[in-house]
């Protein structure tokens, strides 16, 4: 479970296939028993990825339902367009739904699936890096409502996840770097070696390794706790203040962060929310992490004319319960500590101490 086998990471009653993992998809497809098969992809992956897919089809037949690519599309919308052509295709319960994409289509898909005629099985093949480390793996699926992350969703684990590195060479290098961040989250929140490897390493395109090291460490968590009552609030670190800074951007700016840039600047406010609270991070670990993510990232301008409406959107979060703001802080690099309340105040200090860098 915690390591690769026969390039297998398995999960909580799926395999992750890393390495030739387009041929697994063909044999899941082969000896799965479904009646229908259904690709997802979006305007871009149909173009970049679904060809690789398709050969592994051989013959078999599939209907093809895409979405427009981009967050701004990860809506009820876009899940009742997937719905009626599952109906319209004559998808019934034995049917199979492939998703083909970055994290909107594995989370949409997911989600779609998840809920059509109370659940059909789906797989993800996740082309993006944050998709392949992080949004493909753990059941977590979901569709954004009312400017809210994830608002609207379900847990479900997929069938199988197919982890295929040669998508990732038509991926734009500002999404490779989306997923570093949260490559970069998985060592803050549970393994400082992995933290330093990430920081020099050729990142590029991360290899295979890295990507198993990440999906490891994620999938461990999730084990331990699938429906976040706990210690799955770990890989939420950076996405209180993230997320809002997310949405704001999405709501407000032409050419909007992506999530792992919002992250970045959510690890880094929650990065000094932990010093300041004394969660156990040092000063010296709080200015390795800004040295690190500041090189990667591009400044964000955080206007303190916004502070109010970020607050606005971090007491939406999930992780919340009543009225305080929940946040996952670090105990040190490689340490976590979660249900860590933090005061309006603080989260509007820890995004001045951005805002200042
Ligand atoms: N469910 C989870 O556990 C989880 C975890 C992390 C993030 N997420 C969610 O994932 C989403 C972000 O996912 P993302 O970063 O993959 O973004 P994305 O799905 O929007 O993909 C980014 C862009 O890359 C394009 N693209 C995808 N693969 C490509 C390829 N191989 N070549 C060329 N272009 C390609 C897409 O069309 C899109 O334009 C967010 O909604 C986030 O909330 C979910
Ligand atoms: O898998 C998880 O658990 C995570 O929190 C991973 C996050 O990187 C991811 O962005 C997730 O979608 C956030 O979930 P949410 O519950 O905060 O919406
Ligand atoms: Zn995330």
């Amino acid at each position: 479970m915690d390591t690769v086998q026969n390039n297998t990471i398995e999960s909580i009653g799926y395999n992750v296939y890393l390495n030739d993992s387009l041929n697994e998809l063909a044999n899941f497809v082969e000896q799965g028993n479904y009646s229908k098969f259904f690709i997802l992809t979006d305007e871009y992956t149909s173009v970049h990825c679904l060809p690789l897919v398709e050969e592994k089809f051989a013959g078999k037949t599939y209907d093809l339902i895409e979405i427009n690519a981009g967050e701004e599309n990860k809506t009820i919308d876009f899940c009742i367009g997937v719905w009626k052509m599952l109906i319209d295709f004559g998808a019934d319960r034995h049917s199979l739904l492939i998703n083909v994409g970055g994290g909107v289509v594995t989370d949409l898909g997911g989600f779609a699936a998840s809920t059509f005629k109370r659940g059909i099985d789906f797989v993800n093949v996740p082309t993006t890096v944050l998709s392949q480390v992080d949004a493909s793996v753990g059941g977590k699926t979901g569709i954004d409502m009312d400017s809210i992350k994830n608002i609207i969703g379900t847990f479900t684990q997929p069938k199988a996840v197919f982890i295929e590195q040669a998508f990732l060479k038509t991926l734009p290098s500002r999404e490779i770097l989306s997923g570093l961040a949260e490559m970069l989250k998985h060592g803050l929140i549970a393994d400082a070696d992995y933290w330093e490897a990430l920081k020099n390493s050729d990142l590029s395109i991360p290899s295979t390794d890295l990507i198993a090291q990440s999906v490891i460490i994620k999938n461990r968590i999730v084990i331990s706790d699938p429906t976040e009552k706990s210690h799955r609030k770990a890989l939420n670190f950076g996405h209180t203040v993230g997320h809002a800074v997310e949405t704001y951007s999405l709501d407000n700016d032409a050419d909007h962060l992506t999530h792992g840039e919002a992250i970045a600047i959510g690890m880094i406010c929650e990065a000094w929310l932990s010093v300041k609270k004394n969660a156990g991070l040092t000063e010296d670990g709080l200015n390795d992490i800004v040295k690190v993510l500041t090189r990667f990232y591009p400044k964000y301008k955080v206007k303190e004319s916004t502070f109010g409406a970020l607050i606005e959107l971090m007491k939406k979060d999930k992780k919340n319960e009543g009225n305080t703001i929940n946040c996952t802080l670090l105990k040190a690099v490689g340490a976590y500590q979660i249900n860590q309340i933090c005061t309006e105040d603080e989260l509007c200090e820890s995004l001045k101490y951005y805002a200042a860098l």
